[in-house]
């Protein structure tokens, strides 16, 4: 199965992926994970919790890679986190049968904070200690367990930048990235989670109130399809705008977001070697 080159059937878009299809997935993707753990040389997996679908479902998949007893969980509460999603973690841990642990960041972050209190009202750049924080901790438990990091990044995601540069993105590999996350909800309700995870409205939990599809001022099925269609896909920004029926200012939105990140998806450039 392609993921680049989107499926139409006249004007209708099936980025939707069949039952045979979510099955070859989560081979394809359980497979990748005990490929990644074994030229690792490592034990198992460590993975952040959040109780959102992009954790659930890669934890879920890594249990069927390496079994329970290989995968670690952490559920990391910092203040602005809800008590849903943190117990909705615990709940993905329990359900899975992991060992997992709840560490609460807010002492780490409150010394970052007070190191430099001048960044404490920016929203943002706070929000970003939050998401880096829990990368250190994630790096802790791997070195000391001889495991490798689970990033839980969708393709979405990946295209547009929205993660934090060495936060959430900083990882061994990202078994889901080839998913966007219309397919990411697809196949975690194929596997059997729980239907209120599947269907909770996707938050990264920087700030109190923070949701992706405002923040990014796009709903993700809009997203997804521009991405299939235009970005990965041959289509015009006129048959795009044609095909989905949104106006091209969206089109210009995605395009925007994927060119202003590309300095998130690739090494940190250096100058050329000089010859002597
Ligand atoms: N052109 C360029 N070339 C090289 N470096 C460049 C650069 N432009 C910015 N930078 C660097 O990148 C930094 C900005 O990037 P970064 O620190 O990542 O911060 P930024 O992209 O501003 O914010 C992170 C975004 O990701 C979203 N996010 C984060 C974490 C999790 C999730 C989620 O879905 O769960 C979403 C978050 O809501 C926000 O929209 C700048 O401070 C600068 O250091
Ligand atoms: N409070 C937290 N505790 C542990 N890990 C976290 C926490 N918040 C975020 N993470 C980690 O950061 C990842 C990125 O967050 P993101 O919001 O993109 O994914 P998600 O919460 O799993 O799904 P969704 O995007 O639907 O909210 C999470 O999947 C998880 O691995
Ligand atoms: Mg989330």
């Amino acid at each position: 199965m392609s993921q680049s080159v989107p499926l139409v059937e006249g004007n209708a878009i099936t980025l939707d992926l069949s039952a045979e299809e979510l099955d070859a997935q989560r081979d394809h993707i359980t497979s990748f994970i005990q490929a990644v753990v074994d030229d690792a040389g490592a034990d198992g997996a460590v993975i952040g919790l959040s109780g959102g679908i992009d954790s659930t479902l890669t934890a879920t998949l890594a249990v069927e890679a390496l079994g329970a007893d290989s995968v670690h969980g952490l559920v990391m509460p910092s203040d602005v986190n809800t008590d849903q999603n943190m117990s909705d973690a615990e709940r993905v841990a329990q359900w899975l049968e992991i060992e997992y642990d709840v560490l609460d960041i807010n002492p780490i972050v409150d010394a970052f904070f007070e190191a430099y209190p001048e960044g404490v009202d920016d929203q943002m750049a706070a929000g970003n200690v939050r998401v880096r924080t829990r990368a250190v901790l994630n790096y802790f438990v791997a070195n000391a367990e001889s495991g490798v990091v689970l990033g839980t990044g969708n393709r979405s995601e990946a295209m547009t930048g929205y993660f934090t540069k060495y936060g959430d993105q900083a990882v061994d590999c990202n078994p889901i990235g080839n998913l966007y996350k219309r397919q990411v909800r697809q196949l975690a309700s194929h596997i059997g989670v729980a239907d209120d995870l599947v269907e909770k409205a996707p938050s990264a939990e920087m700030w109190e109130g923070q949701t992706d599809e405002e923040e990014m001022g796009l709903d993700y099925d809009t997203l997804d399809a521009v991405l299939a269609l235009h970005v990965d896909g041959p289509f015009s920004k006129s048959a795009t705008t044609e095909s989905l029926g949104v106006p091209e200012s969206a089109i210009d939105r995605v395009v925007d977001l994927v060119e202003q990140s590309a300095h998130k998806r690739s090494m940190p450039p250096a100058p050329a070697t000089l010859h002597r």
